[in-house]
């Protein structure tokens, strides 16, 4: 019998405030599984440019997320996603290449996209046995609003940017890197993203985390208390 009891934990905020590498590390840390939905946004984007569809035709882009089979990995240790077999997880021409990047907005925008890719994120959290840490944009609101532990991770664009430069830098795509390119696309995809997901501001319930004076310690830190307290509490006790 374990002593900790399972744990959904929910992540939202914008580009760049920390939740993908935050909610790795808190999986990590504490036994939870990973799920990245923006990967599994962008790996069915990936398959509408694979196909030639147009990405703003709501009809064509919910046939591909109907049909495409996707496989990621929840250990937060192993990044995995892989489209119908092949393996999108990095490079200029996987999920994270400027082609996907520029789409997945417009793509991850349909109703019948969303209807079924929650489908399917619902489906990986129900799935784990120790619980799940998913982060996205509308998994506080809409995906698990249920969720044990909800947080609105936040940081100012100024931050966000920053990371993000460091990030390309990092990654060796690009050492002369423009800030205001990056700053375009985040700034851009968030004003794009918003008009579909609630994410610029916490619902009720929502514990707001600003990371803008926070190291990414600290970050990890203040998620990490808010799982243990549910994880240490006896069933049936919610926050
Ligand atoms: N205080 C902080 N909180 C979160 N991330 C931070 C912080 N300081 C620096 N970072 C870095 O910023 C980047 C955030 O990127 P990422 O986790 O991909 O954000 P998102 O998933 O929200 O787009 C990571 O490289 C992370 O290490
Ligand atoms: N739950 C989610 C997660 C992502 N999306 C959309 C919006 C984003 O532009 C894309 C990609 O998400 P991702 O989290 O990878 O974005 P970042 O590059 O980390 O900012 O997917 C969404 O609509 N709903």
């Amino acid at each position: 019998m374990p002593d900790r009891r399972r744990v959904l934990v929910a992540v939202d905020g914008p580009s760049g405030s920390g939740k993908s590498s935050v909610s790795r590390e808190v999986a990590r840390r504490s036994g939870l599984a990973y799920l990245d939905t923006g990967a599994m946004y962008r790996a069915a984007c990936w398959a509408a440019l694979r196909d030639g569809v147009d990405v703003t035709d709501p009809v064509a882009a919910a046939v591909v997320a109907r049909a495409v089979t996707l496989d990621l990995s929840t250990d937060p240790d192993h990044e995995r996603v892989a489209v119908d077999g092949v393996d999108v997880t990095a490079g200029p021409d996987g999920i994270r290449g400027e082609r996907v990047t520029s789409a997945v907005s417009a793509f991850a925008a349909h109703p019948g996209v969303r209807e079924e890719l929650r489908a399917r994120q619902r489906d990986v959290m129900d799935a784990a046995p120790d619980g799940c840490i998913a982060e996205g944009r509308d998994i506080t609101t809409v995906v698990a609003p249920d969720a044990d532990v909800r947080v609105l991770l936040t940081a100012d664009a100024d931050a966000r940017v920053e990371r993000r430069r460091a990030q390309v830098v990092e990654s060796g795509s690009g050492d002369a890197v423009e800030v205001v390119d990056v700053r375009a696309g985040v700034v851009g995809r968030d004003a794009a993203d918003s008009r579909v997901t609630s994410f610029l501001s916490a619902a009720d319930g929502v514990v707001t985390l600003d990371s803008s004076a926070l190291t990414f310690e600290q970050t990890v830190q203040a998620v990490l208390r808010l799982v243990r307290e549910v994880q240490r509490a006896p069933e049936g006790v919610r926050r």
